[in-house]
């Protein structure tokens, strides 16, 4: 990877709360421009305390971070002022008006205005034609919307979202998915926090596996599917038959619940297989094949850690 692809490096990145555990522990991450990385992990794994260092918001007990070539301790206010972020709360003003909202946050960076952008912006967000609707007379989907708003304009180059659509319906959620792809086309970077695996699966390009304060994975989703979304054959046999010694070289598992496990391997290997049982007249009354999920992926690497 080129050095000048990377937006945010984080180094050996560590936090331990006074009087409190270790939240994060060593934790090293580079972003590439542009892209989607999802964070997974489950409750008190340690994103939001990640993003808020990041963000300036936490200070680390160890390590150093770079966004967008400045150091968020040395050169603070370069730093914040390259990212956006939308936190997990809504909090908002309920009389302000959507443009209003927008504005003051721009000036908070002490941005010139520019209502070209904000309407370029709000456009994209699909707020323009509310821009002068009072903030609680929104839905909850556009209250979210008016957030990501907030969050994108001073122009930040990256954006956090954590847990954008904790809460939300499905019908809200691909709406915010669309929302984040078209931000990326943009030319923003996106790093977003989820407990839904398939937000992952839909959106990230990269993801992120948080458990414990270790960050124990970060891949890119395609190899990541290929490497350990490995397919399977489920075999269900003829009423107490059991499977000849004859296959024991396809390695297949007993279920408890009875049924025979495959793991496809390689090119052929199911054929063969197959040839196996029928030579050994083994009754087969049911063949289902299955795709490890990134959900069955996540179950495993944060009972085992790293090592799957
Ligand atoms: N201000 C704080 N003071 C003390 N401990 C904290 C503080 N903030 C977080 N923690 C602890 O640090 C650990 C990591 O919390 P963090 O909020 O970063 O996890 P998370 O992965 O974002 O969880 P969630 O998915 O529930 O939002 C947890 O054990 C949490 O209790």
């Amino acid at each position: 990877m080129d050095d000048t692809d990377i937006i945010l490096s984080v180094d050996g990145v560590a936090k331990t709360y006074a009087d409190g555990p270790k939240a994060l522990d060593s934790v090293s991450l580079s972003i590439r421009r542009g892209e989607i990385l999802a964070l997974l992990g489950p409750n008190g794994a340690g994103k939001t305390t990640l993003i808020s260092i990041i963000c300036g918001l936490v200070s680390p007990s160890a390590g150093s971070v770079i966004v967008d070539g400045h150091d968020i301790v040395s050169d603070y206010r370069a730093a914040r002022a390259a990212i956006g972020l939308v936190p997990q709360e809504v909090q908002l003003e309920p009389f302000e008006k959507v443009l209003d909202a927008a504005r003051f946050s721009r000036g908070l960076f002490g941005k010139a205005r520019d209502d070209a952008y904000l309407q370029r912006m709000l456009t994209a967000l699909s707020l323009w034609d509310k821009r002068r609707s009072e903030v609680k007379a929104l839905s909850g989907g556009m209250k979210r919307r008016v957030l990501i708003a907030k969050a994108l304009a001073h122009e930040p180059r990256i954006l956090f979202l954590d847990e954008p659509t904790a809460g939300v319906d499905v019908e809200l959620r691909k709406d915010m998915w669309a929302v984040v792809e078209e931000l990326r086309s943009n030319g923003v970077t996106i790093i977003l926090t989820t407990h839904y695996i398939e937000e992952a699966e839909a959106i990230a390009d990269r993801v992120g596996i948080i458990s414990g304060g270790r960050l124990v994975l970060v891949e890119e989703k395609g190899s990541l599917m290929r490497r350990l979304g490995r397919r399977e054959l489920v075999l269900t046999l003829g009423d107490g038959e059991d499977l000849p010694p004859a296959l024991a070289r396809h390695g297949l598992s007993r279920s408890a619940d009875g049924t025979f496990v495959y793991t496809f391997t390689e090119e052929g290997s199911l054929a063969a297989l197959l040839a196996d049982l029928a030579a050994a007249g083994v009754t087969v009354r049911d063949l289902e094949t299955r795709r490890r999920s990134l959900e069955d992926i996540f179950v495993e690497l944060v009972k085992n850690g790293a090592d799957a």
